[in-house]
């Protein structure tokens, strides 16, 4: 048995021998064999024999790592050139061990090659310069959000939901949010260097600590347009919105359902699936996932599109999931054939016909022939084939097997609402034909609504906590090689409801200020904000009574959302890009007690005049990067002078970097604070030391403990409303 050490499984004792079973690093005892998984699948996937067992072979094989280029920034086209050019270039003959490695190549059905695969074991990154080379690259472009490891079908729901720019997206079950980060990406569009951002990307998750690190996770992509919320997605809240004066009830272009699953698929990945696997996960999901599915088909709008997926293999999480939501919502929705989307993408048709096992594994098509009552109710109805199963279409639905691409197992499936279905639906029918309908009318037909979804319980298994087979559910964590255990959320093991986390904190409350707000007037004249910046766009948050720290900038829809009368529904996470933050004290009475801050600036600086701007040379650059707290006369002559004549307070610096081993930009820009006599650079530390290493080939000197002994470190903490990091600050 092994020792744990920083998460991980280690193996003792000598390597493994090359004639023994294929063993894991992470759980070195399990063995990637399952009869029970092999036969019901044999059963179910209707391949043949020889089909079959390539793909049980592949489960057996460790997952190749994938990644994709972050889309928005303008940055993204370069990045990929640098990757084939400075990398792909000398990775051509790559052998180890006798063995020849292959570059990593671009995944064929990502457009424009921005996802990329490699596969090489880690064995071979350490014993290869160039692999080691790369690998480097990755983990520093990883750090500053230029690359986001995802695995390749994880990739796939974002870009079959087409989205376009500017549009209103939810993603009902969230975290960890790779997918959000894709969703942003397409909703913010080619980002032109002058113009905001629009639109609305709500990213829901019930779980308050998985929603906050996803949170986390998409700080990086500072979007305006994104707000994280805390709900059981099967009852997501409907919010009226006031859009030009008139309530409009709030409906999305696009939804995601990316639910809750047993995660079968993710085997490659998730070696304990091959112990833990039983049908019980899927029977028991199978409620909520209708539930999660119709009330977001529920929330889209007329003409929109809705996505459907999970890493499971199972027909009943899959198929009899789609079948029952198509059945409940009587037409409104239409499966899409998407054959013509991502063509390169290989998918196998959905299933029109399956079999549910029973607990002594015998194989049923109708709930009918379980003949005790005790044992009936334990299997949803829905979770069988319906007798029209043929007409649904049901073979429009995507199934991505491993063997076909390497990658994990996956089912997707695309629709479209083609008939109105809901209260708001008929709100903006009527609306359209000229009649007017009252708040009341509006809410009536919504209590309909939910008990439609409500009513799904009905069907399923007992409350009693009496669940079929199994009362554990794994569950996809794209964080952590080890599947999360629901049951300790769970009633019992019975995933019907989900349990409202008891320990989520209150959140600060979400204030918007505009123009007439002192502090606004305030960063407005010391920066020397444009006027087609607008004023009206800004957001605070804090305990009443309490001074402000930060002030953030959101798009117009999603102010629209905060000043909803419904607003009170919604259990917010967070909202808002931190634009401007509070650097703590100030002699200058005169000067701006806020300073810009980094992950605000590419968002900002368009709209910013020069009077707060400077442009410096690599060698000034190199001192602001190296030194902790450099002082004003270590500079070049030049840009000692143009700092002299700063007041004290936030200065935004560019940097030409063209022609530097940088792939990303070719002009940095960087905030930082100008004290009495010295400068500091108000960058997080990873990207300074990124930067510095890369750039100067040097590791930046640590703060002095005299001013981590004062505190200073952490006087620009952003909890409770902000969690951006370890900015330096800035002795006077
Ligand atoms: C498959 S994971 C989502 C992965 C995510 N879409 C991504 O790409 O990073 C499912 C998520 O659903 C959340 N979840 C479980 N039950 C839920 C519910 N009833 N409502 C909303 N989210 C739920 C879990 O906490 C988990 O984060």
């Amino acid at each position: 048995m092994g020792y744990r050490k920083g998460g991980r499984w280690k193996k003792k004792g000598n390597a493994q021998r090359k004639d023994a079973p294929v063993r894991y690093d992470s759980y070195p005892e399990v063995e990637p064999d399952n009869e029970t998984f092999k036969q019901y699948y044999k059963t179910q996937l209707q391949l043949t024999d020889e089909d079959f067992d390539k793909m049980y072979q592949s489960l057996k094989e460790p997952l190749p790592s994938t990644f994709r280029i972050t889309g928005t920034r303008s940055n993204a086209e370069q990045i990929r050139k640098f990757i084939e050019e400075q990398h792909v270039a000398n990775m051509q003959n790559i052998v180890v061990d006798d063995v020849k490695y292959d570059p990593p190549v671009p995944l064929p059905w990502y457009p424009d090659h921005l996802a990329w695969k490699i596969a090489c074991p880690r064995s071979v990154l350490r014993k290869s310069p160039e692999y080691a080379s790369f690998q480097h690259f990755m983990v520093a472009e990883n750090e500053t959000g230029n690359i986001n490891r995802q695995e390749a079908v994880s990739m796939i729901p974002p870009l079959l939901m087409d989205i376009k720019p500017h549009q209103k997206v939810l993603d009902m079950c969230a975290a960890p949010g790779s997918k959000t980060a894709q969703i942003i990406e397409a909703v913010h569009g080619n980002d032109k260097y002058n113009e905001l951002p629009a639109g609305l990307v709500v990213a829901n998750d019930a779980d308050y600590k998985r929603a906050q690190l996803l949170v986390h996770q998409l700080k990086r992509l500072q979007s305006p347009c994104f707000l994280a919320t805390n709900h059981d997605a099967s009852q997501f809240p409907n919010v009226s919105t006031k859009e030009n004066g008139v309530e409009t009830p709030w409906q999305f272009d696009r939804v995601l359902c990316d639910v809750p699953c047993s995660g079968d698929g993710t085997m490659r990945k998730n070696k304990k699936i091959w112990t833990s696997w039983s049908q019980g996960g899927a029977l028991a999901l199978h409620p909520l996932q209708v539930q999660i599915f119709l009330r977001g088909a529920q929330l889209i709008k007329m003409g929109g599109r809705i996505v459907y997926s999970t890493c499971s293999l199972n027909p009943i999480e899959n198929e009899a999931v789609v079948a029952e939501v198509l059945r409940l919502t009587e037409g409104c929705l239409e499966l899409k054939d998407v054959s013509l989307e991502l063509p390169e993408l290989i998918r196998r048709p959905g299933l029109t016909s399956w079999k549910v096992m029973t607990r002594d594994n015998q194989y049923i098509e109708s709930v009918d022939e379980i003949k005790s009552g005790r044992v009936r109710y334990k299997f949803p109805k829905s979770a069988f084939p319906p007798k029209n199963a043929e007409e649904l279409n049901l073979d429009r639905c995507l199934r991505i097997y491993p063997h076909d691409q390497d990658t994990g197992g996956f089912f997707v499936a695309v629709f479209e609402k083609v008939k109105p279905m809901t209260a708001a639906d008929r709100v903006v029918l009527a609306r359209e034909k000229g009649e007017t309908l009252t708040k009341d009318d509006i809410q009536a037909a919504e209590a309909q609504d939910a008990s439609v979804v409500e009513s799904v319980n009905v069907d399923s298994p007992s409350p009693s906590g009496d669940t079929p087979e199994n009362d554990e559910v794994a569950i996809e964590d794209e964080t952590s090689s080890v599947p999360k255990k629901r049951h300790s959320d769970l009633p019992e093991g019975v995933p019907k409801k989900i349990k409202q986390d008891i320990s989520a904190p209150k959140e600060a409350p979400f204030e918007l200020i505009d123009g007439t707000n002192e502090n606004v007037e305030e960063v407005r004249t010391f920066f020397g904000l444009k006027e087609e910046f607008p004023l009206d766009q800004f957001l605070v948050r804090a305990e009443p009574g309490n001074k402000y720290r930060n002030i953030y900038f959101v798009s117009q829809a999603v102010k629209d959302v905060l000043q909803s009368s419904d607003f009170g529904r919604l259990n917010m996470v967070n909202t808002g890009v931190r634009l401007f933050t509070r650097q703590g004290s100030l002699n200058d009475v005169n000067a701006c007690f806020f300073r810009l801050t980094t992950e605000g600036v590419p968002l900002i600086e368009p709209y910013l005049d020069d009077r707060r701007k400077l442009a410096v040379s690599m060698e000034d650059l190199k001192v602001l990067l190296v030194y902790a707290f450099p002082l004003v006369s270590q500079f070049t002559t030049a840009v000692r002078d143009a700092l002299e004549n700063f007041s004290p307070g936030g200065v935004l610096l560019s940097i030409d970097v063209e022609h530097t081993n940088l792939p990303a930009a070719t002009r940095l820009m960087i905030p930082v604070w100008k004290g009495k006599t010295s400068v500091n650079v108000l960058l997080n530390k990873h990207d300074k030391k990124s930067f510095c290493m890369r750039l100067f080939d040097e590791i930046p000197e640590d703060i002095p403990d005299h001013i981590k002994e004062r505190g200073l470190v952490n006087q620009n903490k952003d909890t409770p409303e902000a969690s951006t990091p370890n900015q330096t600050p800035a002795p006077q």
